[in-house]
C-alpha cells in the first residue's frame, strides 16, 4: 500500500518539519498578539482595537481581510505603533526570529522601514541596532531550542515617502553588519518604482542588492518599470505577471514579452498566497497563480508577508497549496531552492544552505516512509516477497 508516490505528499508535522526558506516577511506584519498588547500597555498605547490577544489576533485577520491593499496597510498603524522603542524592536525581533524558526525556517529575510520607527526618538541607526540585536538573540535561543536559522534584514523605504535614498544608503552602511538589502513597499497605485530611481541608482552603484514591490496591487507597468528602470533583482509579490501570460482552451500557453523576460531571466516572483486572497489579488488558493507559474517554471517563492495580518506560517502557505495543487515534499524542495537561489547573501553561503541543510533536510523527509512499515504492511510485503 505504501508507494513513494503518496508518501511524498507531506503530513502536516512533515510540513513544519522541512527546511523551509523565506524571503518576504514583514517584521511590523509578524508579531504575536500578545506582545502587541503587552507592548501596548508598556508604552500607553491608546488605539488597539481590542486588549484581549486572541481577539486582537481576529481583528487583525478580519480588518486585513478587505479586498484592497490600501485598507489592508491601515491595520500596520497599530502595529508600528507599539514598536518606537529600542525594547519593543528587540523584542520584537527576537520572537520574529524564534517563531520561524519553530516552524522549520532555515533562512529568511525580514523587512521593516526604519523610517517608522522614529517617534519614540530613536534615530534610523539605533532602530537597525535593536532589530539586528533581536535578531541574534532569536537565533540563539533558537538554537538553544534545538532549531537552526538565519536571519537578514531587508531595509524598506515607504514609497509614498520621500526617504527611499537615505535609507538605501543606510542599508548598504550596514551591509555585512545584519542588513542584506533593500525594498520599497507601500500603496503602489499612485507611487511607481520609478520615483526612487536614485536610491537604485545608488545602490546599484554600490552592488548591493534590493527588491520591489511590484504587481501586487498594480499590474504589468508596475512590474516593468520595477524591472526595466530600476533594476530590481527580485519582485515583491510580482503576481500580476499572469496578465502577461496567455492560457488558450486547449491549455496552451503563450508568454508575453514580459512574461518571458521575467522567466528567462531567471527574476525571482516572492509570491504571498494568503496575502493576495485578502487584498483581492486572487480569488482563491485553487486560483492563485502560484499553480501556474510553477508548471512554467518561472522562478516562484513561497512566502508570507504578514504572518499577524493572514494568521498564517510558511507551513500553514504550503499546507494551502499541498491541498489545492496536491504539492509533495518534491514541490516544497524546488520552491525552497529557489528562494535559496535568490537570497541576497554571498553565492558561497547559498550554496551550502541548498547542499548542506535544505537538500539533506528534505532527503531526510522523503526516506521516512522506508522505516514506517506498520506491522500487517510488513507483514503483506513478507508473504508478497
Ligand atoms: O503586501 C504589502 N504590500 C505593500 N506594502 C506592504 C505590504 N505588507 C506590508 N507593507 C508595508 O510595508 C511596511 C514595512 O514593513 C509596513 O508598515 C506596511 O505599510
Ligand atoms: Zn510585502
Amino acid at each position: 500500500m505504501t508507494s513513494q508516490s503518496t508518501a511524498n505528499t507531506p503530513t502536516p508535522d512533515q510540513i513544519r518539519r522541512a527546511p523551509k526558506v523565506l524571503l518576504h516577511d514583514h517584521l511590523d506584519g509578524g508579531l504575536r498578539p500578545a506582545t502587541v498588547v503587552d507592548l501596548a500597555r508598556a508604552s500607553g498605547y491608546p488605539h488597539l482595537p481590542d486588549t484581549d490577544p486572541d481577539k486582537l489576533g481576529l481583528w487583525f485577520r478580519e480588518a486585513a481581510d478587505s479586498g484592497s491593499l490600501e485598507r489592508y496597510l491601515e491595520t500596520f498603524s497599530h502595529t508600528v505603533g507599539v514598536m518606537q522603542t529600542r525594547d519593543a524592536l528587540v523584542r520584537v525581533a527576537r520572537e520574529c526570529a524564534e517563531d520561524l524558526a519553530a516552524d522549520g525556517v532555515v533562512y529568511a529575510e525580514v523587512r521593516y522601514a526604519p523610517e517608522q520607527h522614529l517617534e519614540g526618538g530613536l534615530g534610523l541607526e539605533e532602530v537597525v541596532d535593536a532589530v539586528n540585536e533581536g535578531f541574534r538573540e532569536g537565533e540563539r535561543l533558537a538554537r538553544e531550542a534545538g532549531h537552526r536559522i538565519r536571519v537578514g534584514a531587508l531595509l524598506t523605504a515607504m514609497r509614498h515617502a520621500a526617504r527611499s535614498l537615505e535609507i538605501a544608503e543606510l542599508a548598504n552602511r550596514h551591509r555585512d553588519l545584519g542588513v542584506v538589502g533593500f525594498d520599497i513597499a507601500g500603496a503602489e497605485a499612485g507611487f511607481p518604482p520609478t520615483r526612487h530611481l536614485d536610491a537604485f541608482e545608488y545602490l546599484k552603484r554600490e552592488n548591493n542588492h534590493f527588491t520591489i514591490h511590484a504587481g501586487e496591487a498594480f499590474g504589468l507597468p508596475s512590474i516593468w518599470q520595477a524591472l526595466q528602470w530600476c533594476g530590481a533583482d527580485r519582485l515583491g509579490h510580482g503576481v500580476r505577471i499572469i496578465d502577461d501570460i496567455e492560457v488558450a482552451a486547449d491549455g496552451g500557453v503563450t508568454l508575453g514579452r514580459l512574461a518571458s523576460y521575467v522567466r528567462d531571466k531567471r527574476v525571482p516572483l516572492e509570491l504571498c498566497p494568503s496575502s493576495n486572497l485578502q487584498t483581492g489579488a486572487a480569488a482563491s488558493y485553487a486560483e492563485h497563480p502560484i499553480g501556474l507559474l510553477r508548471r512554467l517554471h518561472f522562478r516562484a517563492t513561497v512566502n508570507t508577508d504578514n504572518r499577524l495580518m493572514s494568521g498564517t506560517s510558511m507551513s500553514r502557505e504550503f499546507a494551502h497549496l499541498v491541498d489545492a495543487f496536491g504539492y509533495t515534499l518534491d514541490d516544497m524542495q524546488w520552491f525552497s531552492v529557489n528562494a535559496m537561489k535568490s537570497a541576497f547573501i554571498p553565492f558561497d553561503e547559498r550554496l551550502a544552505m541548498i547542499n548542506d541543510v535544505v537538500k539533506p533536510g528534505y532527503a531526510e523527509l522523503k526516506s521516512e516512509w522506508l522505516f514506517q512499515r506498520t506491522a500487517s504492511t510488513s507483514g503483506s510485503a513478507e508473504s508478497a516477497g
